[in-house]
């Protein structure tokens, strides 16, 4: 597979480090206006970096567009004579839709758009990907790619705008709910780093106990919930001061915020 990276900054670069790290590409350009970023790529065999965006998209079949939603564009107008039906156009501009896409360089290119989380940086991504008509033929190629950086699902474009709000700012809810398990703790009685320890190691195991055993949460929560005990205590207080409500009532806000978004 002959790839390349246009813009490489935050998830542009995580995409390249995966990349690089797997090995599975015969080429892989990385292409940008200011390269610092991935300079630290620029012995690896294979990759060349460069910021002439048309000679990247050239010399690739797997374009993969990195790009805030104010540049893409604009970059897109740039390419668009040297993108073919051959190309697979991958997109992960938030909130860019296909037919944006397809009004540039035209419906008939296989177009994908991807939106994983910035988990990618380590290979573990949620990654879910939407096609428009020709690129569906491509979205087991596209899949292949992201899931060598985590999981990937395929869903209906007009699901995007929930799956952004679900798996990537999801990372920054999580995030949250894992700080607020740490101030907890230290409030009873622990160490700020023995305390994020704690959440942290906490977090993964139940996320690794749904994954490995295929259980629904409430069959875990039984598990755990000793008649009369402190577990249940705990967690009719949470939902008492409205855990469910707030996190579901956050979810809607986020998807309300991004639908207003929406380009
Ligand atoms: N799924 C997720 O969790 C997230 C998704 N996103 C989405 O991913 C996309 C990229 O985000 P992110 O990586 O954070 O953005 P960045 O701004 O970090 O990266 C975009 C890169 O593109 C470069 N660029 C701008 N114009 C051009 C051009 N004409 N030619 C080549 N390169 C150019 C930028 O350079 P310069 O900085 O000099 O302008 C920058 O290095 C966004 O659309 C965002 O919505 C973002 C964050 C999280
Ligand atoms: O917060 C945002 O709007 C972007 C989209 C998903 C992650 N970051």
């Amino acid at each position: 597979m002959k790839i390349a990276i246009i813009g490489t900054g935050n998830l542009g670069s995580a995409v390249a480090k995966g990349l690089i790290k797997n090995k599975t590409f015969s080429s892989l350009y990385l292409s940008d206006k200011n390269t610092g970023a991935v300079q630290q790529f620029n012995k690896e065999p294979y990759v060349t970096i460069t910021n002439k965006n048309t000679e990247a998209v050239e010399a690739s079949d797997i374009l993969i567009f990195a790009l805030q939603p104010r540049h893409i564009e604009s970059v897109l107008k740039e390419v668009a004579p040297s993108i073919t039906k051959e190309h697979v156009v991958l997109s992960v501009a938030a909130g860019y839709a296909i037919s944006k896409i397809e009004a540039i360089i035209g419906q008939d290119k296989n177009i994908i758009r991807v939106m994983p989380n910035t988990a990618i940086s380590i290979g573990k991504s949620m990654t879910c990907l939407a096609a428009n008509t020709s690129g569906e033929k491509k979205i087991d190629m596209a899949q292949d790619i992201f899931n060598q950086l985590g999981t990937t699902m395929v869903i209906p474009e007009e699901h995007i705008q929930a799956a952004t709000v679900i798996c990537a700012s999801g990372i920054a809810f999580w995030m949250r709910l894992i700080r607020a398990t740490t101030q907890g703790a230290i409030q009873l009685g622990f160490e700020a780093h023995e305390a994020h320890k704690l959440a942290v190691q906490t977090c993964y195991g139940s996320a690794s106990l749904l994954i490995e055993s295929g259980n629904h949460p409430e069959q875990e929560i039984d598990r755990v919930t000793t008649p009369s005990g402190c577990t249940i205590e705990g967690l009719n207080e949470m939902e008492h001061q409205g855990l469910s409500s707030s996190l579901i009532k956050g979810l809607v806000a986020s998807f309300e915020k991004i639908n207003h978004l929406k380009q």
